[in-house]
């Protein structure tokens, strides 16, 4: 288990502040956040680059506040993946365990179990300029694993590699944590990425945690406008929960949508596109909407269609295929939308005027 409690730094111009966060055992942990935001800074505190102005840190069962960076067992591995160029692949992976003065034999046996589970075999008398961008990263990935830490920062590993080699680098390093069980800590501003590889995610804003949750949490129930817009959940929008006809609605615009929740006042709110359905004829008058179509485009395995209801624009998945293209609508048809139970989900407006 790895524990923040309470964690500040202050840099010139940056603050990370108040970073309370418990990773357990095992576990893949992606801190998500816009560039800036103070990811890389906060693997740095975990990996005593830093110096703490207040709070602790504790993992394994002991506090770690204070360990230099060499005690800590920790492996890092770099966004630039900053291998030694004048060394081949093998030299590179063994060279911390050389420093360690490991016998030999132990060396070989360690490097072609990293090597194995990586699939890099073949590279190993290679240097890293001939290398690839997945190739490079794939050997700082077994540089830092051969030293079989006992946690794992990855920051931000695959920014440089196109998107066919990081899905390929995604399911390898997924696969390669599971086997291991090395407990990771990974930071990208990627949701898709985040999403596929995190058992949980923390959203980071300006040097703090806005959120954690599982990558379904986050992505079906954001806690803030940033959360909401950041991890790219479509429909979201700001409004104001107030009583109309003694009722509970939210206004946004012209639109007047009946809800139920305990919030009260400017609110922001997505509607999942799940949860909405298109028609050519209303069907339910309190949660059906008039609207017109302006696009509709195909995607690999649905259409996506927009349609605008009073000032929103509406994105809807509709699940299809070429023969159903007709029955469609089209651009500058009108249409209804309804909004099926479960479909809206709130959050406070705390600061109206973030601007992603
Ligand atoms: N040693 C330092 N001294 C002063 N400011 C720093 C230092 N290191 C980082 N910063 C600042 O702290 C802020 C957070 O930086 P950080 O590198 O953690 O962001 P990040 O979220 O990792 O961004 P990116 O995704 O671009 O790597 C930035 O404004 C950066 O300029």
């Amino acid at each position: 288990m790895l524990k923040l409690a309470g964690v500040n730094k202050k840099l010139a111009g940056f603050h990370l502040q108040d970073i309370n966060l418990e990773v357990k055992p095992k576990e893949f942990f992606v801190i998500l956040g816009p560039t800036g935001s103070g990811k890389t800074v906060l693997l740095e505190c975990l990996a005593g680059m830093y110096r703490l102005d207040s709070g602790r840190i504790f993992f394994a069962g002991k506090e770690i506040t204070h360990c230099p960076p060499e005690s800590r067992q920790i492996g890092f591995v770099y966004q630039d993946y900053a291998l030694f160029p004048h060394l081949n692949v093998r030299q590179n992976i063994l060279f911390g365990l050389k420093c360690r003065k490991m016998p030999a034999d132990q060396r070989k046996e360690k490097l072609i179990r990293i090597c194995g589970l990586l699939g890099i075999n073949p590279l190993l008398d290679r240097f890293p300029g001939t290398l690839s961008g997945g190739e490079q990263q794939r050997v700082a990935l077994a540089r830092a694993l051969v030293m079989e830490p006992q946690m794992l920062l990855l920051d931000e590993p695959m920014s440089a590699l196109d998107p066919r080699t990081r899905e390929n680098f995604q399911r390898v390093l997924r696969r390669m944590q599971k086997d291991t069980g090395i407990l990771t800590i990974h930071v990208t501003h990627d949701f898709e990425e985040a999403a596929f590889l995190a058992d949980r995610i923390a959203v980071m804003h300006r040097g703090r945690l806005e959120q954690t949750g599982t990558p379904e949490e986050i992505f079906k129930r954001p806690a803030s406008l940033f959360a909401a817009r950041f991890t790219g959940a479509p429909n979201v929008f700001t409004g104001e929960v107030l009583r109309y006809n003694g009722h509970q609605v939210i206004r946004t615009g012209h639109l007047r949508l009946p809800v139920q929740t305990g919030l009260t006042g400017p609110v922001g709110f997505v509607l999942h596109p799940e949860y909405l359905e298109l028609l050519r004829t209303p069907l339910d008058k309190s949660n059906c909407f008039p609207g017109r179509v302006i696009a509709v485009y195909q995607k690999r395995y649905f259409y996506e269609v927009t349609v605008k209801v009073d000032q929103l624009m509406l994105y809807m998945p509709v699940a299809g295929n070429n023969s159903h293209r007709s029955s469609l609508p089209g651009a500058g048809d009108e249409v209804w939308c309804r909004i099926l139970p479960g479909g809206l989900h709130f959050f406070p407006l705390e600061d109206a005027s973030i601007n992603l």
